[in-house]
């Protein structure tokens, strides 16, 4: 078939790639002339594992193009997506302006059948509000509107989206339910058919339950603490139940990222507008606020609260392993905070410290791990990449100025660092004490 997908970003890039890849023909668009310079080069904007080369190789293999030329490229495509950003605005609500523009062109342009799709998240309600604007803008209704939620996550953007576990596709009527269908087939997934405003639904509602997970076993995690508990044991011994699952119980400093704090924010908002004080969503959100700040806490105890000249090498900027966004990741607010105490913070992550100097002011970085920890007075770790995963711990205990680890990823067991005699502190356990001066 033929593809148009509207915005470059992860989930224009990934889905139009993935698109080509599974034999049809995609251009995508972007308003960006940089941005689409760079990829008919195939240079990447984002680091996302994978990505680059399937680019390349669909490019060649004259699948994939890139444009800024919205009506050239809507002229042939059977099916158009819509996947520009949805940020959040002050209140929450979700900002539709770059969906408002990119569906006022569509309708100043359709001249021909065409089934124009949403992927971006929005607002239940949003595909209707756009049928309106094409039919207003067009001067016609000779298209149909449907709503295909994206699912994949960053850092495993293409994994997820070869091997998508359903796909969602909503819809108003029997041509795009069986374009979308035919387009969905070579993935061999569960597909769930839909009205728009359920498809829309779903999204939010996958996203908070994620979030929920999260928040909950944080929440678990900080009991633990209290109580004496190993919160790794419990998310253990209750993920083992299939109908809870092992998914999203790794307690930690809480969820970062472009879409849980948006997207449960919005949801909380769709529910207002519709009359409903969803309870579970604020307290999610809330739990998740103040649970990067224990991070804060814990390093504060190691040293009597007086962290005034202390070296802290801190491990991890981005807001989840394999990605360089730092998009609401929980460094922006943990890294100022030490700073403020009179802390010298010296970070590292293998890929996002370009983009972590534009989020944190008087952020310092260096090139290696090595050159964070040396002589640290204490290492702080933010994410979890496989690079800290991997750590020799005997190395490190011999440049550091003492063996103090702070953990917000739970990467090591207390077993080995009782051992090597670390000060420990994780998130929901014990922390091992060592014995540091
Ligand atoms: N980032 C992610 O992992 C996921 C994002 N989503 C949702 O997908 C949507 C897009 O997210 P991202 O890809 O992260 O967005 P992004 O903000 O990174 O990229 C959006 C792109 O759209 C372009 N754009 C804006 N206005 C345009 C216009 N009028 N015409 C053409 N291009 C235009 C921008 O230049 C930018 O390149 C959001 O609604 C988000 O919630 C859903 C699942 C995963
Ligand atoms: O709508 C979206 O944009 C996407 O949001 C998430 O994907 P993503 O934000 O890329 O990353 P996740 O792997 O979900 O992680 C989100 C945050 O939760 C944290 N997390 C995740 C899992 C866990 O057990 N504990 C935990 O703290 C991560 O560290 C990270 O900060 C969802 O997983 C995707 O399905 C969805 O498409």
């Amino acid at each position: 078939m033929n593809i148009c997908v509207i915005g470059t970003g992860y989930v224009g890039l990934v889905s139009g790639v993935c698109f080509s890849e599974i034999g049809n023909k995609v251009t995508c668009v972007d308003i960006d002339e940089n941005k689409i310079n760079n990829l008919k080069e195939g240079i990447i904007p984002i680091y996302e594992p994978g990505l680059e080369e399937l680019v390349v190789k669909n490019i060649e293999a004259k699948k994939l193009s890139f444009s800024t030329d919205l009506n050239t490229a809507m002229e042939n495509a059977e099916i158009i997506f819509i996947a520009v950003g949805t940020p959040p605005k002050e209140n929450g609500e979700a900002d539709l302006r770059f969906v408002e523009a990119v569906a006022t062109s569509i309708g100043k342009k359709l001249n021909n059948y065409k089934v124009i799709v949403t992927k971006s998240t929005v607002p239940v309600g949003t595909g209707k509000w756009i049928k309106g604007i094409i039919e207003k803008e067009s001067g016609h209704n000779n298209f149909d509107v449907a709503s295909n939620p994206e699912f994949l996550r960053e850092g495993s953007a293409i994994f997820d989206t070869m091997n998508m576990e359903r796909a969602v596709i909503g819809v108003e009527s029997e041509k795009a339910k069986e374009w979308l269908t035919k387009l969905h087939e070579p993935f061999k997934t569960n597909i769930v058919i839909s009205d728009i405003e359920t498809a829309e639904m779903i999204k939010y509602a996958a996203n908070a339950f994620l979030a929920t997970k999260i928040s909950f076993i944080n929440e678990i995690a900080n009991i633990c603490e209290l109580v004496g508990a190993d919160v790794t044991k419990v998310a253990e011994g209750m993920g083992l139940d299939n109908r809870i699952g092992q998914a999203f119980l790794a307690a930690g400093i809480g969820y970062g990222g472009s879409c849980f704090p948006k997207d449960t924010n919005a949801l909380i908002n769709i529910a207002e507008k519709a009359g409903y004080n969803l309870k579970i969503v604020k307290d999610v959100e809330d739990v998740n606020k103040n649970q990067r700040f224990r991070i804060y806490d814990k390093v504060k105890e190691a040293f009597n609260s007086d962290l005034n000249g202390k070296k802290l090498a801190v491990l991890g900027l981005a807001f989840k392993p394999n990605t360089d966004d730092m998009r609401a990741a929980p460094s922006i607010d943990i890294i100022p905070k030490l700073q403020e105490e009179g802390a010298l913070v010296l970070a590292y992550d293998p890929v996002a410290m370009k983009n972590a100097h534009k989020e944190i002011p008087n952020l310092q970085t260096v090139e290696s791990y090595i050159e964070a920890v040396q002589d640290a007075d204490a290492v702080i770790i933010l994410t979890d990449w496989e690079e800290f995963k991997n750590l020799d711990l005997i190395t490190l205990k011999g440049v550091v100025k003492q063996p103090v680890l702070i953990d917000g990823r739970n990467m090591f067991s207390l077993d080995d660092m009782e051992e090597l005699g670390y000060y420990y502190a994780s998130i929901g356990r014990k922390t091992v004490k060592g014995n540091i001066k």
